[in-house]
């Protein structure tokens, strides 16, 4: 199985970790590039470097994900440039810290960017990609959304819903040729971390990823056809047994008694 379809690949957060560490992997495979991400100066710097590296046309779209502007800048795009058949929905940020101590706007922040964004240029991608037969759409998701923490309950769940959301797509888009993929990396050494509530370096080495290894498992788990692709997990049957547990509960999840427990 190639790694995806043909043809320009979109990736948000695109100038630095995973989201750089992406666009330099799907370049190195032949594909066009359009980086998005917010600093137009950063964006060009990266674009020039990629494309000299790669040989490949790299072009770059600033956009603000946190903003309804940023946001449909990426959605027309999507729609409007037939050339993109590859969509890395990758851009998000870390908020870590007792929910009774959060900043109310920081947290309306995280769902923007973590949830409204990636779901508006997700859908955005499938529409486009259905009307155009084929694509692929690599959703970022992180291994806290089945690694739960009392720091982390709204990051948590936003990585949840990225996981859940994909699992959803995926069945929606079963009989087509459009692909989707989830991935869930532990720790990656960037710098999202920074003001996130945790600092990188408060973390064991051994638990810590470079953002290159983990495009790399990602884009090799795209490659044998995974939908869920956990870059360090070493056992994938841990992780089938896993979601096979959640699905054998799905006979008994709508009923129309409550179970023998809760009655009297
Ligand atoms: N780092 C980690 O430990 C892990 C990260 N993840 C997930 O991986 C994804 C990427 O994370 P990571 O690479 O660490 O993040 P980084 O903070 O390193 O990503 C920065 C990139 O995102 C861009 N960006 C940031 N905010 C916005 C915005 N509002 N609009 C557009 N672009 C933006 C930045 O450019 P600019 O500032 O110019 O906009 C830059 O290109 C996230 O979804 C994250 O949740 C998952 C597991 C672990
Ligand atoms: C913020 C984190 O804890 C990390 N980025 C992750 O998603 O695992």
């Amino acid at each position: 199985m190639s790694t995806t379809t043909t043809g320009t690949a979109l990736i948000t957060g695109a100038t630095a970790g995973l989201g750089a560490a992406y666009a330099e992997e799907l370049a190195a495979r032949g594909h066009d590039i359009i980086l998005v991400a917010r600093d137009e100066a950063r964006l060009e710097k990266a674009a020039a470097g990629l494309a000299e590296r790669s040989g490949r046309k790299v072009s770059t779209l600033s956009a603000d994900l946190a903003t309804a502007e940023g946001i449909a800048s990426v959605e027309e795009r999507l729609a409007g440039d037939a050339s993109i058949g590859t969509l890395v929905n990758n851009a998000g940020m870390a908020l870590l810290g007792p929910l009774s101590k959060a900043d109310p706007d920081r947290l309306e922040g995280l769902i923007t960017l973590n949830l409204t964004s990636f779901t508006r240029i997700a859908a955005a991608a499938a529409k486009a990609f259905t009307g155009r037969g084929a694509g692929t759409i690599v959703n970022i998701s992180s291994a806290l959304a089945l690694n739960i923490l009392p720091v982390g309950a709204a990051y948590s769940g936003t990585k949840a819903y990225v996981l859940a959301f994909t699992q959803g797509l995926a069945q929606e888009f079963a009989d087509s040729a459009v692909r989707v993929q989830v991935v869930l990396p532990g720790a990656l050494e960037t710098a999202l971390w920074n003001g996130s509530g945790i600092e990188l370096d408060q973390l064991p080495k051994e638990m810590v990823m470079s953002p290159q290894d983990a495009a790399r498992a990602g884009l090799a788990g795209l490659e044998a056809g995974e939908l869920v692709t956990i870059p360090s997990l070493p056992e994938y049957g841990q992780w089938e047994a896993y979601d096979q547990a959640r699905q054998a509960m799905r006979p008994n999840l709508s009923l129309s008694r409550p179970a023998a427990r809760y009655s009297r």
